[in-house]
């Protein structure tokens, strides 16, 4: 049990390294308490429940959802979340969702330099202020599609929390450690790690590394879960039990909280007089996550040729045609390459999937010059991509000694809808204007 109200400070003060525990597993069924004998036994809602809590129901899924794919919790609260100020719009014009289908979008391969930490738009904002569409499909209201996000901070979320109502957040930090305080409990997730955020759980974020950077995936449709492992079997990929949630925890300081939330793609604010990071205990199966993604078991060929990089994916969001993901979260990890008489860097290809990267840490094979930590790629639905022309010369000569891709970390959002760039991005001063060249000098070598 962890039980802030003890520590007589804000949780988002909590210091790295802190005592933060977690319960292990994806999906599993959790129960916690920060004050013991909080949680009803037997039932879910008595006429009174322990301490005069409130007992408040959250569903993920529709009730008659699946067994295996319903997701809910019931928390225990010192005030129910509808006791709350009348909202106010709120001016955030940088969060986008959906297709903007006014946009003409480009036909070719595009890309952006790292997204600039050292402006007036990083200045003095949060992680809900610093967040930018660079790119969505799909639409929130049909619960298809996603969107794809940078964020750039240096502020601490304080006595201000955040709800989205249009989505689930996967949360990709590239720069900067994350303490993510949730209805749940707090969450500590560093580059390398990703969290999830369940839609329509409050949470704030505080940077305790200052100024920081990362992705999101804003996620309309059904919720992300580990993919089928077929012929691979029981084991591999990212493992259940490398999942983490919270414990309970709640704040027990009094005083004024406000509460933006992202709703039909409008954002509005609502003063609150107390802290909606109230909950005293909770149980169920609708949790904030966090994952290292260290523990990812790698598969790749130990005979020839280059896999298809599903069998790197974390984590699907499917869509109503099996095996055609709404999202598949793809890593790039550190991994060994051992296939003979092979090129191994990514083939040239156009597919059907279109494909956002973005970059954590490192050199990506495919694109050793141009594509930067904190930049992005963006490879739409039949846009031939492939190598740059320094990653194919070397591959096609290296030397096919077992071989340690090491130091790097990058993914993929890959959709089956085509990702239209905001206004935003296509006038971005990191758009690289230039990307195309990168294969120009791939001549005609053709020895007949
Ligand atoms: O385009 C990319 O870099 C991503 C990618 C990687 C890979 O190994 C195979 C296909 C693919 O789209
Ligand atoms: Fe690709």
């Amino acid at each position: 049990m962890t039980v802030l109200k003890e520590k007589s400070q804000s949780v988002g003060a909590l210091p790295a390294g802190s005592d933060l525990r977690y319960q292990a597993g994806f999906g599993n069924e959790h129960a916690s308490e920060a004050v013991a004998g909080a949680l009803p036994q037997g039932c879910n809602s008595p006429q009174r429940a322990p301490l005069d809590l409130y007992p408040e129901l959250v569903s993920g899924t529709a009730f008659t959802a699946p067994r295996h794919e319903n997701r809910r919790s019931w928390l225990y609260r010192r005030q129910p979340s509808v006791v709350s100020g009348r909202y106010q719009p709120y001016a955030q014009t940088g969060w986008s969702t959906g297709a903007d289908r006014t946009v003409a979008l480009p036909p070719e391969p595009m890309r952006w330099h790292p997204f600039p930490l050292d402006n007036a738009e990083t200045d003095g904002a949060d992680f809900v202020d610093g967040m930018c569409t660079l790119a969505a499909n799909g639409d929130a209201e049909a619960q298809v599609g996603i969107g794809s996000l940078v964020y750039r901070a240096n502020r601490s979320m304080q006595r201000r929390a955040f709800v989205d109502a249009d989505g689930e957040l996967l949360i990709v930090p590239q720069q900067g450690r994350l303490v993510l305080t949730t209805e749940m409990g707090v969450l500590e997730v560093k580059p390398g790690e990703i969290a999830l955020v369940p839609r329509g759980v409050v949470f704030k974020v505080a940077l305790p590394d200052g100024l920081s950077r990362g992705y999101v995936c804003e996620n309309y449709g059904a919720q992300f879960r580990l993919p089928e492992l077929g012929p691979i079997g029981s084991n591999g990929l990212a493992n259940a039990r490398d999942f983490q949630a919270p414990v309970a925890a709640y704040e027990d300081s009094s005083g004024a909280y406000e509460l933006v939330k992202k709703f039909g793609g409008r954002f509005w604010c609502a003063p609150m007089q107390h802290s909606p990071f109230n909950v005293i205990a909770w149980h169920g199966n609708l949790t904030p996550l966090k994952y290292d993604t260290a523990n990812f078991m790698t598969i790749g060929s130990i005979s020839f040729d280059h896999p298809d990089p599903s069998i790197f994916t974390v984590l699907t969001s499917p869509s109503d045609t099996h095996g055609t993901a709404n999202c598949d979260f793809v890593i790039f990890p550190p991994r060994w390459l051992v296939m003979e008489d092979t090129f191994r860097p990514p083939w040239y290809h156009r597919n059907l999937m279109s494909e956002f990267m973005g970059l954590i840490y490192g050199e990506y094979d495919a694109k050793p010059g141009g594509f930067k930590p904190g930049g992005a790629s963006l490879h739409n639905s039949m846009v031939p991509h492939g190598p740059d022309e320094e990653a194919f010369n070397k591959a096609s000569h290296a030397d096919l000694k077992p071989q340690k891709l090491d130091h790097t970390l990058a993914f993929m959002f890959e959709s089956r809808y085509r990702f239209i760039p905001t206004n935003w991005a296509l006038q971005s001063p990191a758009l690289d204007t230039d990307y195309a060249d990168c294969w120009a000098g791939l001549k005609d070598r053709f020895k007949p």
